[in-house]
């Protein structure tokens, strides 16, 4: 498979915390899920990745440009779509003002052929028929998809996507994750998010992080099948659960150890991500 991202060593230190321990990865094209308790690393490692702040050490590349350098930064630059944790747009802005402004910072200069491009985009996200309207008169999972119209201008080969579905009601949650699919197709689309539903649906692969390092590299299925045998049912906590929580039935759904004859259920994507966490399982990270 192509690699088109590439990480090691990558470390960042924010005086005493230690944000980026290591890190190691290797990107593909299509949806790769970043998941990780608050505090994580993930933040960091999406800014560090999208050339907002330099690592203390280690080095990567993004299709074949190494941003250790002026020019392969620039490069890099121009090939990076990035959706912030908060997209700071000014709020008077209409959509089509909005994502031409970070048009013209992505050095599209020739006036119709930007202003074609933002109309595209715009479209792309299926704001098309709302581009006049100012930003703060739309819904917040529409401010969502300016804010992802503005990653996708010039065609950017890698996408990062920070927390995108948050605070979304579930029905603009569906939409956005449609077109964070159709984003992925021919394209390498990291997402950092807290929803396991997000990554069981969309993500061709998932690293789980937690205190500044990858705690797990695989698929979806591989995160799932680390609870397989499990997670299991029953009317009281049992000790050897490392979660477990009071379902509206009234039972405990629990994962971790099962007692002797433990009623065993099919393990869902969080299930298997708890478990990493914990640490109850080996952690598997790519070399
Ligand atoms: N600018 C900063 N100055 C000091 N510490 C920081 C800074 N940014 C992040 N940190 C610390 O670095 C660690 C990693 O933070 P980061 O925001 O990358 O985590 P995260 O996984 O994205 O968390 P969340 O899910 O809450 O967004 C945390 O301990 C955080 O407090």
């Amino acid at each position: 498979m192509t690699i088109t991202v590439s990480a090691s060593g990558l470390s960042l230190h924010y005086g005493r915390t230690r944000a980026l321990d290591e890190v190691g990865l290797r990107l593909s094209p299509g949806v790769t899920g970043l998941l990780g308790p608050n505090g994580a690393g993930k933040t960091t490692l999406l800014r560090v990745l999208a050339t907002a702040v330099p690592a203390d050490r280690g080095a990567f590349t993004v299709l074949g440009h190494d941003p250790g350098t002026v020019r392969g930064r620039q490069e890099v630059r121009r090939r990076l779509g990035y959706l912030p944790q908060t997209p700071g747009f000014h709020p008077d802005f209409t959509a089509f003002a909005f994502v031409d402004y970070v048009a013209v910072l992505k050095e599209l200069t020739d006036r119709r052929a930007r202003h074609r491009e933002v109309r595209r985009v715009l479209e792309e996200v299926g704001l098309g028929d709302v581009r006049g309207r100012r930003i703060k008169k739309l819904s917040g999972g529409m401010r969502q998809r300016v804010a992802l119209a503005a990653a996708l201008v010039g065609d950017p080969g890698f996408l990062v996507l920070d927390e995108p579905t948050v605070g979304l009601d579930p029905e603009q949650r569906m939409r956005f994750r449609e077109l964070i699919a159709g984003a992925g197709e021919g394209r390498t689309v990291l997402l950092s998010t807290h929803q396991t539903e997000d990554v069981a649906m969309l993500c061709r692969r998932v690293l789980v992080m937690a205190a500044g390092s990858v705690r797990f590299d695989g698929t979806p299925a591989e995160l799932t099948a680390r609870a397989a045998g499990r997670v299991w049912r029953s009317d009281r906590r049992d000790a050897g659960a490392k979660a477990g929580w009071r379902t509206g039935t009234g039972e405990f759904r629990q994962v971790g150890d099962p007692p002797e004859g433990a009623e065993l259920v099919e393990p869902t994507l969080e299930d298997g991500y708890l478990l990493v966490l914990d640490g109850a399982v080996d952690a598997e990270v790519a070399a």
